[in-house]
């Protein structure tokens, strides 16, 4: 399988006033084409800094990043984002806010297309009949769907998602992952998601990739064996929570409170 996103040996160091912090040590991560790579790890670890190379909002002290055959220099408009505060526009309705992306990428695209393209997408997220309203009108959990929307209404190669429910309370996110189950499965993308959940890595997540503490290495890939059809009853089956263990032990190996290689 050809591999859509390719991390090869990115390191990466911020400039700070006490000095360069060394953030990203030689990571190679790979996401083949239609894959969700879910990426966890200790806080501060270098997470969020992934998402803004792969994004191309930033370039890496040495490595490469590839999207598409491409080497990622600057940002590009085939990646869709998603963030945990989904700062939707007030002054523009949900529809509006969604169309966005188009009216930048596309704006040959007739005024009726466009809209059109996005009723899909809210329907399909459960937000039929919310499009005239503004964002303070509709709950947390509803602007995150809208934000997700409007993160694919451009159809992007890529998705990359940083901590985009970590704001939810557990009912509406476990709601999210199934919305985002359901959107994939209508709209196929490779999707990288940064989270905190490992729930969230192993029922979203083809892969699962355990980043060490900074400057972080990948230190542990698992590859999910759920259904492909999972479902929230899913996670409390045996291979669940055999998966979410070895997960839980790797995050404790990169913390330094666990050996690695014990049980
Ligand atoms: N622009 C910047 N300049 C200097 N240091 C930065 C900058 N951005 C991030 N850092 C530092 O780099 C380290 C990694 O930050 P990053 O946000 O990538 O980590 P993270 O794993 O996403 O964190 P968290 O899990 O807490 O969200 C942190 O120590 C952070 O303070």
């Amino acid at each position: 399988m050809d591999n859509l996103i390719d991390i090869k040996g990115v390191t990466h160091a911020y400039r700070t006033e006490a000095g360069p912090l060394p953030v990203l040590d030689g990571l190679d991560i790979s996401v083949p084409q239609g894959e969700f790579c879910a990426v966890v790890g200790p806080s501060g670890c270098g997470k969020s800094t992934l998402t803004r190379l792969v994004a191309g909002l930033m370039t890496p002290d040495a490595g490469e990043v590839w999207l598409h055959g491409e080497r990622v220099k600057s940002p590009r408009n085939t990646v869709g984002m998603a963030f945990q505060n989904p700062v939707l526009l007030e002054w523009r309705s949900i529809l509006q806010n969604v169309i966005l992306p188009l009216e930048i990428v596309a704006p040959r695209m007739s005024r009726g297309d466009r809209i059109d393209r996005a009723m899909e997408l809210l329907e399909l997220v459960g937000l039929k009949g919310f499009e005239d309203k503004r964002p303070s009108e509709l709950s947390g959990g509803m602007r995150q769907r809208a934000s997700l929307c409007r993160a694919i209404v451009h159809k992007p190669d890529v998705l990359i998602m940083d901590e985009p429910f970590g704001a939810l309370d557990a009912f509406t996110r476990e709601d999210l992952w199934q919305t985002m189950r359901e959107l994939r499965r209508q709209e196929p993308f490779t999707c990288v998601l940064i989270t905190h959940d490992l729930r969230e890595s192993v029922f979203l997540g083809d892969q699962v990739i355990v980043l060490s503490g900074r400057p972080a290495r990948t230190q542990y890939i698992l590859d999910v064996t759920l259904p492909a059809d999972r479902t929230l009853d899913s996670l409390y089956t045996p291979e669940a929570a055999e998966m979410l263990a070895t997960l839980r032990h790797q995050i404790q190996v990169a913390q330094g409170r666990a050996p690695e290689h014990a049980a």
